[in-house]
């Protein structure tokens, strides 16, 4: 703690600067909001103090309000732990005060952080510094006066833009909107803001104080306007999340009855949406992601990460050149391999495509797709190979062809180039099995698109060395992934949690449910769509090709049907044909096909599973239990069975890779808050009635016995068998 405190230093000219210390990012801890109170008391008393200057340590002014303390609160429900900053600190002693306060920001000014300078009278700030307020995204709302004073500061539409959506902004555009006062470089920042406190001070500036402002707020029939606007666009991105319709309450309580009023309103909310089921999640998904990069025995043995500057793509196809492009945004070079130039074309095409997509929606300039493509170049053979720092391979799955291709790319690779593969199925050993490089086999399990899907599952053997899993982190990272390292087994951490998911879907619909219904009943939930969309959208062709490995790794807990046979029989292939469960048109929203039902009854015939031959009798949340609670099911065997370092890095997993809501905090925190004897009663009774498919494992059995959460992974007798 010797490095976190509050400063104050006393200059000549008669300005205090005060400094937040609280490394990395000068969170807003209970000490440093205690440290702030006396610091301001000190400043407002001396008489050798004319005006101050508020500032950060180490290049940042605060990233906000400490998130650690949302996760006590959440452990013992105490809202003691909140201190009073809206009021005491920001509006009484610096809003108020009879010393003006300049924020000097450098870095970042996020959540309390810019709450903080947005007290002040006026914000100096940096060029690069990112400013926001992303509170939403934590499930609470600004809670240090945010709603009240960005809306006074840079109008309406811009302010709730920045909070619903979580947006930042760098300091040029808050000048341009009026949130940040001057852009200087960081050598002039401090002289600069120490000027223009004293220029508060003797009435030379303005003494501007925010939450009094009005002259950029519009009328209160526009305000009105724009705010059912945002109140409709809340709904539409956050159906299940109660703080966005909340922080507009907060904003129109100011804009109706005055800043002041707002702020109490904005203080009340925030403590009630603290202890939110919301926010529990998504601060539990915080510092979830943020855990995966802690992997014993990889990043805390003093390893350091090897430049990996040219990387080659074996197979062009969808994952390849999706990968592909990925490395190419990131200024990595890329050679993508292919058997013959035709295919070797297509991969380059379709590269190209994917660039020009992100052009068009603006997510990359036309300069950098250029840029990036300078770094292609194509192969049809090893010649070129001999100075890669990395492979990856991603071709069909077909082992015989991946243990060839690994084969011979350890005889045309230098011996310390890491050898990748991008199976999403397939066992790691199995594919290195003709080579003596195991120590250099690694998986890097990308989820499609490639280069817009978050999560690189990083999948270790007990043989890949600590110097490749971490190499093939830091790559991950370098091109804005989260890497998880989980360990080898069938379908890994999320495809394997995930198996059940389909099948359960499938197993609903031969018993006779609706299958539009229970997509219906799955998007509620806050899954993207329901699976059986996901299907259509996904092609039959993976699903198709998973069954059988799935089926013969996990026998006796599978449910396998005709269904996905039929459908091809039928000319469907999904969304790349436009037929599928749904009729997909271009321009419109996939449509509900009625004449899919006779092929769902002729496998339905052949499944033949329902009790009596009659459909079964279920209510919404029974479907979603019986598709849900075998995923949870799974879950429990992979933390079983060690396949990942901590059971939040399977919940961060599952939110990045299968898009599972964020809100609930992953499938094993959703597991918990629902309760693992209820979960663990339900998959018992449905094993009495309909099948292995639903039987509880033991580990699920076991917590649920003994009333303890499905996250503790380890129970002291237990004896887990960790393949990290
Ligand atoms: C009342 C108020 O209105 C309420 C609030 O202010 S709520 C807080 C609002 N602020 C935020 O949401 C910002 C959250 N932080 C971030 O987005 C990012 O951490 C960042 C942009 C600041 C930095 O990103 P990056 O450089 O990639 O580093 P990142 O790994 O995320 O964070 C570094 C460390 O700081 C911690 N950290 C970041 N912000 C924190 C915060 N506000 N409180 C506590 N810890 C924080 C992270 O947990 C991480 O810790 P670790 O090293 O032990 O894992």
């Amino acid at each position: 703690m010797a490095n976190v405190f509050v400063s104050m230093e006393v200059g000549r000219d008669g300005v205090a600067v005060i400094t937040i210390s609280n490394p990395p990012v000068n969170a807003l801890a209970p000490i440093i909001i205690d440290g702030l109170k006396k610091r301001y008391k000190e400043a407002m008393d001396r008489d050798d103090v004319k005006a101050i200057v508020l500032t950060g340590n180490a290049g940042k002014f605060s990233g906000g309000f400490d998130i650690n303390v949302f996760a006590e609160v959440h452990k013992n429900g105490d809202l003691s732990r909140l201190p009073d900053v809206s009021v005491d600190l920001v509006v009484n002693t610096i809003e108020d005060g009879k010393k003006p306060s300049v924020a000097a920001i450098q870095g970042l000014a996020l959540g309390g952080g810019l709450e903080l300078a947005m007290g002040c009278h006026a914000r100096i700030s940096t060029p690069e510094a990112q400013l926001g307020l992303p509170e939403l995204t934590l499930g609470v709302i600004p809670g240090f006066g945010g709603t009240q004073r960005l809306p006074r500061l840079v109008g309406l539409p811009k302010a709730i833009e920045m909070m619903l959506l979580s947006k930042s902004i760098r300091a040029k555009e808050g000048k341009e909107y009026g949130l940040i006062d001057s852009v200087v470089s960081s050598g002039e920042l401090l002289t600069v803001s120490r000027l223009w406190a004293l220029d508060i001070a003797e009435k030379r500036k303005p003494w501007v104080t925010s939450l009094h402002r009005t002259d950029r707020l519009c009328s209160l029939s526009e305000a009105n306007e724009i705010l059912k606007g945002a109140r409709q666009q809340a709904k539409k991105i956050a159906p299940n999340m109660p703080q966005h319709q909340v922080c507009l309450d907060s904003i129109e309580e100011g804009i109706v009855f005055g800043g002041y009023a707002g702020v109490l309103k904005e203080a009340k909310v925030f403590k009630e949406l603290v202890l939110s089921s919301t926010a529990r999640g998504l601060v539990y998904t915080f510092f979830s992601q943020r855990a995966t990069s802690k992997v014993p025995n990889v990043t805390d043995v003093g390893l350091k990460p090897r430049n990996i500057k040219k990387v080659a793509v074996i197979g062009g196809g969808l994952m390849g050149s999706g990968i592909a492009t990925a490395l190419l945004l990131s200024d990595i070079s890329v050679i993508i391999k292919e058997i013959d130039s035709r295919f070797l074309q297509k991969g380059i095409k379709t590269i190209a495509g994917n660039l020009e997509g992100l052009v068009k929606r603006r997510s990359i300039s036309q300069e950098k797709m250029n840029q990036a493509l300078s770094l292609l170049s194509g192969a049809l053979d090893y010649s070129e190979f001999k100075h890669l720092d990395m492979v990856i391979e991603a071709v069909i799955e077909k082992i015989p062809l991946k243990q060839s291709i690994f084969a011979d790319l350890e005889k045309a690779c230098s011996p310390h180039c890491i050898f990748a593969t991008n199976t999403s199925t397939i066992d790691l050993n199995i594919v290195g099995q003709k080579t003596s490089s195991q120590d250099r086999i690694i998986g890097a399990h990308f989820f499609s698109p490639a280069h817009v899907m978050p999560l690189l599952e990083i999948v270790r053997t007990e043989k890949t060395s600590p110097q490749v899993i971490l190499d093939l982190m830091t790559v991950g990272k370098l091109i804005k992934k989260v890497p998880i390292v989980v360990g080898n087994c069938t379908g890994f951490a999320v495809n394997r949690t995930f198996f059940p998911y389909t099948q359960g879907s499938l197993l609903l619909l031969h018993l006779g449910v609706d299958l539009f219904r229970i997509d219906k009943v799955i998007s509620s939930f806050g899954m993207p769509m329901g699976p059986f969309l996901l299907q259509d959208l996904a092609g039959y062709g993976v699903a198709r090709a998973v069954k059988g490995v799935f089926a013969s790794a996990f026998n006796g807990r599978t449910f396998e049907s005709d269904l996905v046979e039929l459908m091809v029989e039928d000319g469907r292939e999904g969304k790349s044909n436009g037929k599928g469960y749904y009729i997909h048109e271009k321009g419109s929203k996939p449509k509900p096909d009625p004449t899919v039902l006779p092929i769902i009854n002729e496998s339905r015939r052949r499944a033949n599973i329902m009790p009596n031959g009659k459909p079964i009798n279920v209510s919404d949340r029974e479907i979603l239990e019986m598709v849900f609670f075998p995923v949870v099911n799974e879950a429990c065997r992979v933390l079983d069975e060690g396949i990942v370092v901590r059971a939040s890095d399977l919940d961060a997993a599952c939110i990045l890779g299968m898009s599972f809501p964020k809100y609930r905090g992953g499938i094993i925190f959703w597991a918990d808050t629902v309760g693992p004897r209820y979960i663990y009663s339900c998959l018992k009774k449905w094993e009495d009635i309909y099948g292995g498919f639903f039987k509880p494992s033991k580990y699920l059995e076991e917590r649920a016995k003994r009333d303890l959460p499905l996250s503790m992974m380890n129970l002291p007798e237990s004896s887990t068998r960790s393949r990290m």
